[in-house]
C-alpha cells in the first residue's frame, strides 16, 4: 500500500470513531484503500470504547469514487479480483449498514461514485453546503457498482440524500453528534437499502424505468450501458434489494471489460492529461489573473466567444467597425440564452444569464482597450492590421489571441513586435457551447503566455488541447479528409444520405453532408481552400462543393443546401441533388458506367452498394491516417491529445 493510500481510524473520548479515507488528492478508492478501510470499519466495530462511527474524507474532499486508474488493473487481470459482492454486499450492506453502531457520512467536497455509494450505506448524512454528490459512472461507460440507489440529483438535501448542510468547520462535530444522537436513539437509525420511500409502485416503477429506456435509446442509440442500468434498477424494485445487488455486481463485471468501458477511462484520463505539455507546463510558470477580455467583431464566433467567457464571470469588451454592427453583436451575444438554456438543460436562470450580460460593454474604438488582459480577435479580414492596432493600444502584459481556424499564425503577427504574445485561441461554433478549445503555439509564442491561456480555458470550462502551428491546425486537419473522402465515395457512386444515415448510426450527430450545410458552404470552400493551396498533392478536387455555392445553396442559413430546410431547421433529402452530383462527376471525368471503367481498387458497382460499416471505414480511416501525420510532424504533443481533440470539438457537430 502506498504511504498515501489508507484508511486512518481516530477514536475520541466521547467514543466516536473516525475513519478517515485517505488517498489524496480526491481521496479515490483503490482496492488498497478498500481493503484497509474494511479493516477500520472492523475495528470501530469491535472496539468496546468505541458507540458510533464517523466516516470523512481526507483534507475535505470526501471521496471522487473507485480509483479508476485500478479498472485496467482489473481488465487485465492483473490484481486478483476480489470475491462477488465483497465491496456492496460484504462491507458496505452486510458490515456498515447491517452494524450495531451507528455510521454517519461526514462530506465535504465530492462525495462521487462508490465515494457516495459508501456515504449512502451510512445511517445519516452530513454536507456542506458545496458539496457535490453524484454518480458519474456512466460517464465512464459503467454503472454504479458498490449499491447503487434510486435517489440521486444534485440538491441533495431535497432529495433525502442527505439529513443536514452545514458549514465545513461545524461538519466533523455535528456528524460526531449526530452519530452519538443515533446511538442514544434520540434519531432514527435507517439501513438505506431497505428505504423505499422514494420508490413508486412496481408497477409505476416499471413505467417509469420504460420510458427511461426509451429516452436513453434516443438520446444514444448505440450505448448499451444505461439500458444495463435500467435493467438493474428494476431488478432492485421487482425483485428487492439484495437480488439488485447481485444483478448489478454481475452487469459491471460485464460492463468493466467493454469497449465502451476501456475508452471512456481512456478519455477521462486523456482530458486531464491535455494540460501537460513538456517544455511548457514543467516549468513552474504560474498563470497570470485573467479579468477583463477583449473581443474584436461580434459575428457568430465573436459573440460566442464573448458568451463564453461572460458565463464564466469574465468582464468582455466586444468591438465593432460600427453602432449597427455593434448592435447585431451585443443582439447576438443576447440571443445565446434559448441555446444556452437548451443545451444546459435549463440551468442558466434568467438572472444568471443578465449578470452576466451586465459584464459586457460594447465599443467602436481601441481606447477601451487599455486596461483589458486578453483580446482575441474573430475571423476578420486585415488581421495582421488589427493586431499592429491591438499592439498599440492593449497594455505589454495582454495576452494577443486569434480565433482563426486556418490563417497562418507566424504571418498574422509577423509585423508586431509582440509575437511572443500571440496565440492562437481556436473555438468551435457555438463557442459557448462546444467544450474544446484548441490553443495554437506560434514559433515564438511564450511558455507564459501558453499557461495563461490553459488557465483561461479551464475557467471557461473549455477543454484546452496545445497543438503546433499548421493549415488547419489539429482538429480541421484532422477532419478536413472526412468530407474529403465523403465527396470522393459520392462522386464515384455511392449515395450521400447513406452516407449520411451510416454515421448517424455509427454514433456521430450527423454525418458529413448534413456537417457541411450546417457550418456553411461559404466556410467549407473557404476551409477547402487553404488545403488545396498547402497540400495540392494530397487533395482531391471535387466540384460540388462549388456547383452548390454558385447557384446560392449554403447550408443551413440558405435553407438549401446538401439538404433542403423546412423554418425550423428540419433537413430533408433533396432529389435535385442528383443534378449537382452528375455535374461534378462530368467536370471531374468520373463515370459511374461500370463498363467504361477499369476500375481495379473502387468498383463502381460495390461503391453504390457499401455497407454502412464500409462507409464509416472508408472516410474514417483517412481521418486516423491523417492524427499520424500530425503526430509525425510534431504538430500534436501526444496521441491522446488528439483523442480529445476530436471528441470534444465534435461534441455537438457529430
Ligand atoms: C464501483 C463504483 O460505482 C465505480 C466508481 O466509483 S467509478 C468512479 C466514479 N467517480 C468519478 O467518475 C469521478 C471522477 N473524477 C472527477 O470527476 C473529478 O476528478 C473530480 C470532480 C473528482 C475532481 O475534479 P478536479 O478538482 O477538477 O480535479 P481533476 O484534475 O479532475 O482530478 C485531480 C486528479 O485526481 C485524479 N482522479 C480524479 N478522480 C479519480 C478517480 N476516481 N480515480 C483515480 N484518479 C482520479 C485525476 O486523474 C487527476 O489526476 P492528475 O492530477 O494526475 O491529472
Amino acid at each position: 500500500m502506498s504511504s498515501k493510500s489508507r484508511s486512518t481510524i481516530e477514536v475520541g473520548a466521547d467514543g466516536v470513531a473516525v475513519i478517515t479515507i485517505v488517498n489524496p488528492p480526491v481521496n479515490s478508492l483503490s482496492l488498497d484503500v478498500l481493503y484497509s478501510l474494511e479493516e477500520k470499519l472492523q475495528e470501530g466495530l469491535r472496539r468496546d470504547d468505541v458507540k458510533a462511527i464517523v466516516v470523512i474524507g481526507y483534507q475535505g474532499n470526501f471521496s471522487g469514487g473507485f480509483h479508476i486508474s485500478s479498472f485496467a488493473d482489473l481488465q487485465q487481470g492483473k490484481v486478483a479480483q476480489p470475491k462477488p459482492g465483497y465491496v456492496s454486499v460484504d462491507i458496505l450492506t452486510d458490515t456498515v449498514e447491517a452494524a450495531r453502531k451507528p455510521f454517519v457520512a461526514a462530506i465535504d467536497g465530492h462525495a462521487l461514485g462508490g465515494g457516495l455509494e459508501i456515504a449512502m450505506c451510512c445511517h445519516a448524512r452530513i454536507s456542506t453546503p458545496n458539496a457535490q454528490l453524484g454518480l458519474p459512472e456512466l460517464h465512464l461507460g459503467i454503472i454504479p457498482g458498490f449499491g447503487a440507489k434510486l435517489a440521486k440529483g444534485e440538491e441533495a438535501l431535497d432529495l433525502g440524500l442527505v439529513d443536514a448542510i452545514v458549514s465545513p468547520n461545524q461538519l466533523l462535530e455535528t456528524a460526531r453528534k449526530w452519530a452519538l444522537d443515533i446511538w442514544e436513539r434520540k434519531r432514527p437509525w435507517i439501513p438505506t437499502l431497505n428505504r423505499n420511500d422514494k420508490v413508486e409502485s412496481v408497477s409505476d416503477a416499471k413505467d417509469i424505468l420504460k420510458f427511461a429506456r426509451a429516452q436513453a435509446i434516443k438520446q444514444a442509440p448505440n450505448l448499451y450501458h444505461p439500458l444495463a442500468y435500467i435493467d438493474v434498477i428494476e431488478e432492485g424494485v421487482v425483485s428487492g434489494p439484495r437480488a439488485g445487488l447481485m444483478k448489478e455486481y454481475e452487469t459491471f463485471e460485464v460492463l468493466l471489460r467493454s469497449d465502451t468501458c476501456k475508452a471512456l477511462v481512456h478519455i477521462f484520463f486523456a482530458r486531464r492529461g491535455t494540460t501537460k505539455v513538456p517544455g511548457v507546463t514543467d516549468l513552474g510558470l504560474v498563470p497570470r489573473h485573467v479579468k477583463k477580455v477583449a473581443i474584436v467583431g461580434g459575428g457568430l464566433m465573436g459573440s460566442g466567444i464573448a458568451t463564453a467567457f461572460l458565463l464564466s464571470n469574465y468582464a468582455v469588451i466586444l468591438k465593432e467597425v460600427n453602432d449597427k454592427f455593434l448592435e447585431a453583436g451585443i443582439d447576438r451575444v443576447k440571443g445565446k440564452k434559448q441555446i444556452c438554456n437548451a443545451t444546459l438543460k435549463g440551468k442558466l436562470s434568467e438572472e444568471k444569464f443578465e449578470k452576466a450580460l451586465s459584464l459586457l460593454k460594447g465599443t467602436l474604438d481601441y481606447e477601451s482597450f487599455k486596461d483589458v488582459d486578453m483580446a482575441v480577435t474573430e475571423d476578420v479580414p486585415l488581421k495582421q492590421q488589427i493586431f499592429i492596432d491591438l499592439e498599440k493600444f492593449c497594455p505589454p502584459h495582454c495576452i494577443l489571441a486569434s480565433n482563426t481556424s486556418t490563417i497562418d499564425l507566424n504571418l498574422i503577427g509577423e509585423r508586431t513586435k509582440s509575437q511572443d504574445r500571440i496565440i492562437g485561441a481556436h473555438f468551435f461554433s457555438p463557442a459557448h457551447v462546444i467544450p474544446l478549445l484548441e490553443i495554437v503555439r506560434a514559433q515564438q509564442t511564450s511558455p507564459q503566455v501558453i499557461v495563461d491561456l490553459l488557465d483561461v480555458g479551464k475557467k471557461i470550462k473549455k477543454t484546452p488541447v496545445v497543438v503546433r502551428n499548421c493549415t488547419g491546425f489539429a482538429v480541421n486537419r484532422m477532419f478536413f479528409p472526412y468530407t474529403q473522402a465523403a465527396l470522393l465515395l459520392v462522386e464515384h457512386g455511392t449515395d450521400m444520405y447513406c452516407i449520411d444515415r451510416a454515421f448517424t448510426k455509427f454514433g456521430m450527430h450527423m454525418g458529413p453532408f448534413r456537417l457541411c450545410d450546417l457550418i456553411g458552404i461559404g466556410v467549407a470552400m473557404a476551409t477547402e481552400a487553404q488545403f488545396i493551396l498547402n497540400m495540392p498533392d494530397r487533395t482531391y478536387k471535387s466540384m460540388l462543393i462549388p456547383l452548390m455555392q454558385q447557384d446560392k445553396r449554403l447550408g443551413e442559413t440558405t435553407q438549401r443546401g446538401f439538404y433542403i430546410y423546412d423554418e425550423r431547421c428540419k433537413a430533408k433529402p433533396d432529389p435535385e441533388i442528383k443534378k449537382y452530383i452528375e455535374k461534378a462527376r462530368d467536370i471531374s471525368g468520373v463515370s459511374t458506367d461500370t463498363k467504361l471503367l477499369h476500375l481495379s481498387v473502387l468498383d463502381l458497382n460495390q461503391l453504390e452498394k457499401l455497407s454502412d460499416k464500409d462507409i464509416v471505414e472508408m472516410i474514417s480511416f483517412p481521418v486516423v491516417n491523417e492524427a499520424c501525420r500530425l503526430l509525425a510532424e510534431g504538430i500534436a504533443v501526444k496521441a491522446a491529445d488528439l483523442d480529445i481533440a476530436s471528441v470534444m470539438g465534435t461534441s455537438v457537430m457529430f
